[in-house]
């Protein structure tokens, strides 16, 4: 007969809930990750705040320069006025006097490349002598702003008009001028000095300031002189409204400002400065957007390449980690089959030592608790006790039922036979064919006596039918024997022949009974 062998289920495979390595490696990978492109923008910022920083003081520079040229180039000229002045309040305007005044005037005017002209008038207005001329036309620039200042203004001091067109050459012009006087002190007319405005912005071309930079040259009641790009519209026209001169330049002799212009809306890097000795000021602009070009480029180039780098290592990171998972889930996988082996083992073990049938120990199992429970009953000097069952009449059972009825007659017993284990060391076992054991460790005769008779009883109480036995139901007898066994003197196999002693003396005497071996025979 084969044995049906029933394979333990596998375990499931328990779920990887928490997998702290996988779960680090993708921190640790996330944080390269984020801290790379962190330092990137970091480095980036900087970069263009250095490169805000140091246009800011390029512009001041600039500034710096392109107002000490304008504060030398109306100094010179000024400084031709004076002597000027001098030379008429001492020698007067006579014609002789206003001759040799005229070679002086074209002298200077050879010497000094920004003067457009040089003027004498008189107390009316009325040109007196031209450097560019020779008789001097019939002018009257009585009209003229410089002239009404000075006719007005006691003051010595230079005065540096509105931005005008030259009557004599028509192109733009800045003017400076100073009024000398008579003897008693009463306005005799005024010396004029003419600047080209072309001058300037010849000068102010020369510097590289990008395609949307500008320069502006100003009065400092925010007229504006000079302007590069050059605009004609914007010549002579007042800034006052324009946040640089009304937040700024009317405020603070130097400084620097971020702006957007209204105008165009391009956001420029201010700078502006005040001259030193003449009442005008100097703003150099430069835009925001092309300063940071170079910095904008290098950046993209820059942040191109720790996303590339970002993306490798996001890639090569997922892909460890893909592999630890895979590793992890590999070695959970070998736990589940570890696990399936030991149980399977124990199963197998179990059916080793198990009776198919009756679910009892069998024989295998038996000799072993057998040999174990003698030795240590022989060392511990306490009785062992086997009891011996066999089925009455069991054969005529199975010619009558069929063996099958059979067997489930056996099983039924069975149970009643495991359900009588009191003890933990108490062992139900199948000996052989209908013959069934218990082993009880530490029992006397009368205890294993005991426990036969309640099984005797508990079979009867199945009432099983059984027409060709005597008792009319299956019944069981039984044998039993207990001692205290003795080193050398005794081995297991005498316990097994006294139960068996005693069982066929229970047959004999007319079955469904116990006997012991100390019944009298
Ligand atoms: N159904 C079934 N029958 C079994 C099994 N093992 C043994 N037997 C039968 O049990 C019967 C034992 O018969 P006998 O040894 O003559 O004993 P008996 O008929 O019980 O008579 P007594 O023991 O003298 O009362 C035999 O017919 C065996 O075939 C089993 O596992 N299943």
């Amino acid at each position: 007969m084969t044995i049906p062998i029933a394979i333990a289920p596998r375990p499931a495979r328990p779920a990887l809930k928490s997998l702290p390595i996988t779960y680090l490696a993708t921190v640790f990978v996330v944080l390269v990750c984020v801290s790379l492109m962190s330092v990137e923008v970091w480095r980036s910022w900087n970069a263009r705040n250095i490169e805000l920083h140091e246009t800011e003081i390029a512009t001041s520079n600039l500034a710096r320069a392109l107002s000490q040229h304008a504060d030398d180039t109306i100094k010179e000229a000024d400084t031709v006025l004076v002597g000027l002045v001098e030379r008429l309040e001492v020698d007067g305007t006579g014609s002789a006097s206003l001759e040799r005044l005229h070679a002086l005037l074209i002298h200077h005017i050879a010497e000094l490349p920004q003067l457009n002209d040089l003027s004498i008038y008189d107390e009316t207005g009325l040109w007196l002598a031209n450097a560019r001329t020779g008789p001097v036309p019939l002018v009257n620039n009585s009209d003229r702003q410089y002239f009404r200042y000075h006719r007005s203004h006691p003051g010595r001091g230079p005065y540096i008009g509105p931005p005008v067109r030259s009557r004599s050459t028509g192109a733009w012009i800045v003017t400076v001028s100073r009024r000398y006087n008579h003897a008693d002190g009463s306005f005799a007319g005024l010396v004029l000095g003419t600047i080209n405005i072309d001058y300037f912005k010849k000068y102010y071309d020369s510097f590289d300031i990008g395609r949307a930079g500008s320069i502006f040259l100003s009065l400092n009641d925010g007229t504006m002189l000079v302007r590069r790009p050059m605009m004609d519209d914007t010549i002579g026209k007042n800034l006052s409204n324009y946040p640089i001169y009304r937040d700024y330049a009317s405020r603070s002799a130097v400084g620097t400002a971020i702006m957007k212009s209204d105008q165009d809306g391009i956001e420029r890097l201010i700078a502006y400065r005040h001259l030193q000795q003449y009442p005008l000021f100097v703003t150099v602009a430069r835009s925001k957007n092309e300063v940071l070009a170079e910095w904008r480029a290098d950046t993209y180039l820059h942040l191109f390449g720790a996303m590339l780098l970002t993306l490798a290592l996001g890639l090569l990171g997922w892909r460890l980690i893909h592999q630890i998972r895979l590793r992890l889930l590999a070695e959970n996988d070998l736990l589940c089959v570890q696990e399936s082996l030991r149980m399977l083992n124990r199963h197998l073990e179990q059916l080793a030592l198990q009776d198919s049938l009756t679910g009892l120990a069998n024989r295998r199992q038996f000799d072993n608790a057998l040999r174990d429970e003698f030795s240590r009953a022989m060392r511990t000097e306490n009785s062992l006790a086997l009891v011996m069952i066999d089925v009455d009449y069991f054969k005529q059972y199975n010619d009558i039922y069929g063996h099958l009825a059979g067997d489930e007659c056996l099983r039924q017993i069975s149970e009643i036979v495991k359900a009588s284990k009191n003890r933990p060391g108490d062992l139900a076992a199948r000996y052989g064919g209908e013959e069934l054991v218990v082993l009880l460790p530490d029992t006397n005769l009368a205890g294993a006596v005991a426990v036969a008779e309640k099984i005797r009883v508990a079979i009867c109480n199945l009432h099983i039918e059984h027409p060709s036995s005597t008792f009319g139901l299956v019944t069981v007898s039984a044998g039993v024997d207990a001692f205290v066994p003795v080193r050398d003197d005794n081995i297991p196999f005498e316990l097994i022949q006294a139960a068996d002693r005693a069982l066929y003396a229970a047959k004999s005497a007319g079955r469904n009974r116990v006997c012991s071996s100390a019944d009298p025979r």
